[in-house]
């Protein structure tokens, strides 16, 4: 969304646009830098709100770099000093009903978490957030005739995740945005009543927050956390809400991966940081060059920081920088960063009469409420008239029993007539049970009434407790004042306000100054001669050239830093890439080619979230969702089972059988790959049979020559075909004359298998001739049969034996 167009308020007020606020605070040398005795490259002028760094291993001239903020702090500064002078009048005005966001940004170890939580347990060094609890807390002690209800939520973005700190568990955090800004959905909020309430829920989400250690400091931040704070205020003379929104946000370090000793995790850590503090330096560029897009889209944080910068929030950038010469580099680039989100402008909006205020909701519950105790304690009133009513007959009745009685008892004394006494008791008897059975209607009616009263009874109770609750949770303002702060307090308080905000006017005059005394100087220039104005030109010349050589050294920076950032990022693309290959060799090695498609074909890229999404359900052959389980042919037998086939023929268990005609697929289980062997005696070729059982009969030795290269196989087979050879050429010298053996020689060209009658003794012959051995003493019978033909070989026949490695002793 481009920063100029804005979102329509919801009863807001608009006030005049507001530039980003921005304030550097430097740190003091290290304990390890100043061991290592690096230099201070950085001097801070408070007054001026200026700070100058100076590059120790420049050789060019100019050195120094100049920046003007809205207000630096020096080492020395203390926390009371920054809190006063910058924070509590954005909390100020958040308690009016604005929008509020301050956060710290700067190169890892330059004291963001420092500056954002301070040390704990010290008073001293306490930092902004708890700070602003006490602010708020003593704001709303003091404020009478106010409701509020203070809502916190606490979360960090980690690797581009978004993590509720408050609830550890709870995944896909997203970030939406609606009309009255960005929020995040499911996000878990409680609610607080005291300064320690708040705290407690700061040292909950702390523990759960991710730091890690590096070698530029221990404790690093290895995310973005955001501590957001919703105040909704309420006066109750005038029935109006408004609602103030701060968010304190600790950003992770930017890093130079080199000089952190990142490695694996580390890495991939900082270069999801990187990237996002990246993308929030773009949008700032963006917004500082009017650029009609802003990447705001580009990385969770700038989506989340979208109404603090450029859009409907106060916002103070606090840039955090070390003094060392070690970190020049750095501490240059946050220098410009912040530089350039001065020029941010922001539109601060009041939210007053928001529609989704939670105050408003428990209002109208609690009336709701009250309303029905109210008629409930009415309908309890008229109940007990009615069972009076109900109770009267009996009474009654009792009464004319016991008159009856008398009256009998009297007749019969005066008569005694027993009978009419009998008769009138009976009759007085079938009279009493006609009023016993209209009596037992009357109790069950009165008891079915006490049951009602009771559940109505505990049903107002719950009511109330619910609305005692609802209540509890609302605090009112004005109370406790006495208990928390002094008179005498609060006007200390007073005054440092007004003293801060006399140092802001005085910065900005003295800025102002500056600036004038520079253009009046040159006005004031007069020339009274020609080498006057050739001096005052050649000045400014100078001057010029001065401010040329500066541009120019911050273009060679500029591109220093880009090429810096290119090589970090192709480091990154590379273990990505690295990362990618190791996930793609597991899916086509581990995954099924046709599960692999379905999983290809169910990726769904979302384009709201920018992330990727299995739908669950597969795909159908037209490219739609199967929404049913697909049914068999409606004429076809349903396949069955072989399990249930066997099941079938046994008959064994017909009964039993639940699942007969299902068709269940029954999976082999996977057995893994076997790493052993059987042991199987090694073979020894044919060829090698033949030799060692010629060289057993000749009694010639035949040693292996260890030095030769070639692997014995290949040695025999070397010896195969030249044997082979050797046979060839005999049969060919044969082939006019006789046989010296009577038998037909043929010679086996593959060098491996014997021929008919000829094989291996052509072989062992040749062996003979080229041993020196007469072929005549070669015995026929001791060649093995063998049927396979033999082809000619052309090779002429290999010195025999040393050029094979078999020598004869
Ligand atoms: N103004 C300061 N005065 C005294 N000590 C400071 C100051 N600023 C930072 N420090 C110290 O410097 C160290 C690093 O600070 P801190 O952890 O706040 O850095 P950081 O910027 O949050 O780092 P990261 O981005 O890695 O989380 C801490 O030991 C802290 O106490």
């Amino acid at each position: 969304m481009s920063a100029r167009a804005r979102r329509p308020g919801t009863g807001n007020s608009q006030t005049l646009n507001e530039c980003v606020q921005v304030v550097v605070r430097c740190r003091p040398m290290s304990n390890k830098e100043r061991s290592e005795g690096y230099d201070e490259v950085i001097s801070v002028y408070p007054k001026r709100g200026v700070i100058e760094i100076s590059n120790q291993t420049d050789t060019q001239k100019e050195q120094r770099k100049v920046f003007t903020y809205d207000a630096v702090y020096d080492p020395g500064a203390s926390q009371t000093t920054v809190y006063n002078e910058v924070v509590f009048p954005l909390v100020s005005s958040v308690l009016e009903g604005y929008n509020g966001c301050i956060f710290a940004y700067g190169q890892t170890g330059t004291g963001k978490t420092f500056t954002m939580e301070g040390i704990r347990g010290n008073d001293e060094l306490v930092g902004i957030i708890p700070r602003s609890f006490e602010q708020i807390w003593l704001h709303i002690n003091r404020t009478e005739n106010f409701q509020f209800l203070v809502d916190v939520s606490y979360l960090e973005i980690y690797m581009e995740e978004l993590r509720d700190l408050l609830k550890p568990n709870s995944k896909n955090l997203e970030v939406r945005e609606s009309s009255s800004g960005v929020y995040v959905p499911n996000l878990h909020s409680v609610t607080c009543k005291s300064v320690e309430d708040m705290m407690n829920v700061m040292k909950v989400g702390n523990k759960n927050r991710t730091v890690g250690f590096t070698n530029m400091n221990e404790h690093s931040s290895r995310s973005h956390s955001i501590f957001m704070i919703k105040i909704e205020m309420c006066d109750i003379e005038t029935n109006t809400i408004k609602v103030g929104k701060l968010n304190l946000i600790d950003l992770a370090g930017s890093e130079r991966q080199s000089k952190t000793g990142a490695s694996a995790e580390r890495l991939k850590e900082a270069s999801k940081i990187n990237l996002a503090l990246s993308s929030l330096g773009n949008v700032i560029s963006a917004l500082a060059e009017n650029s009609p897009h802003v990447p705001y889209r580009d990385s969770k944080l700038t989506r989340l920081l979208q109404d603090s910068l450029g859009g409907n929030s106060k916002t103070i950038m606090i840039a955090n920088v070390g003094p060392s010469a070690y970190n020049y580099n750095e501490t240059l680039t946050t220098l410009r960063y912040a530089s350039r989100a001065k020029a941010i402008q922001n539109q601060p909006i009041k939210n007053e009469d928001p529609q989704d205020a939670k105050l408003k909701e428990y209002q109208e519950e609690i009336e709701r409420l009250k309303r029905l105790i109210g008629s409930k304690q009415h309908v309890k009133v008229e109940k007990p008239v009615k069972i009076k009513v109900v109770k009267k007959p009996k009474e009654r009745r009792e009464k004319q029993h016991r008159e009856m009685a008398e009256s009998i008892q009297t007749v019969g004394a005066i008569n005694d007539n027993s009978l009419d006494a009998d008769a009138a008791a009976a009759g007085a008897g079938g009279k009493e049970e006609e009023e016993s059975d209209k009596e037992n209607e009357v109790e069950e009616e009165v008891a079915k009434t006490n049951e009602q009263l009771e559940s109505e009874r505990l049903e107002t109770a719950k009511l109330a407790a619910k609305l005692k609750e609802l209540e509890s949770q609302m605090v009112r303002g004005g109370k406790n004042l006495l208990d928390t702060y002094s008179e005498r307090q609060i006007e200390l308080e007073k005054k440092l306000v007004e003293i801060a905000e006399r140092k802001k006017r005085e910065i900005e005059m003295q800025q102002k100054l500056e600036l004038q005394e520079e253009t009046t100087l040159e006005i004031r220039e007069t020339v009274t001669s020609l080498e006057q104005e050739v001096e005052l030109k050649k000045r400014k010349l100078s001057k010029c050239y001065a401010k040329f050589l500066a541009l120019q050294q911050e273009l060679n920076d500029c591109k220093f830093e880009h090429n810096q950032d290119l090589r970090e990022l192709e480091m990154a693309q590379n273990e990505l890439v690295k990362e990618l290959k190791r996930q793609l060799l597991i899916i086509d090695n581990f995954v099924p080619v046709e599960v692999k498609q379905r999983l290809y074909t169910q990726a769904k890229y979302d384009e709201e979230q920018e992330e990727w999404k299995f739908s669950a359900l597969p795909v159908g052959n037209d490219g739609t969702y199967n929404t049913k389980r697909p049914v068999s042919h409606p004429q076809r037998r349903r396949p069955i089972s072989e399990y249930a086939l066997l099941e079938a023929k046994s008959n064994t268990s017909e009964a039993g059988l639940r699942f007969k005609s299902e068709n269940i697929v029954s999976y082999e289980l996977e057995m893994p790959c076997r790493t052993t062997q059987e042991y199987k005696t090694p073979k020894i070729s044919a060829s090698l049979q033949a030799v060692l059982a010629q060289a057993m009969q000749t009694g010639d030795d035949i040693d292996i020559v260890e030095n030769h290269t070639n692997s014995i196989r290949s040695r025999l087979e070397s010896i195969i075909n030249a044997s082979a050879n050797a046979a060839a050429a005999a049969a060919a010298a044969n082939a006019g004359g006789s046989n010296m053996n009577g038998h037909a020689t043929t010679a086996n060209g593959g060098g491996g298998v014997a021929t008919a009658n000829g094989g291996v003794g052509s072989r062992i012959k040749s062996s003979r001739i080229a041993s020196g051995i007469p072929p005549s003493a070669m015995d026929s019978n001791r060649r093995p049969p063998t049927g396979r033909p033999a082809t000619t070989a052309k090779k002429p026949v290999s010195a025999y034996p040393k050029a094979r490695g078999l020598v004869t002793k």
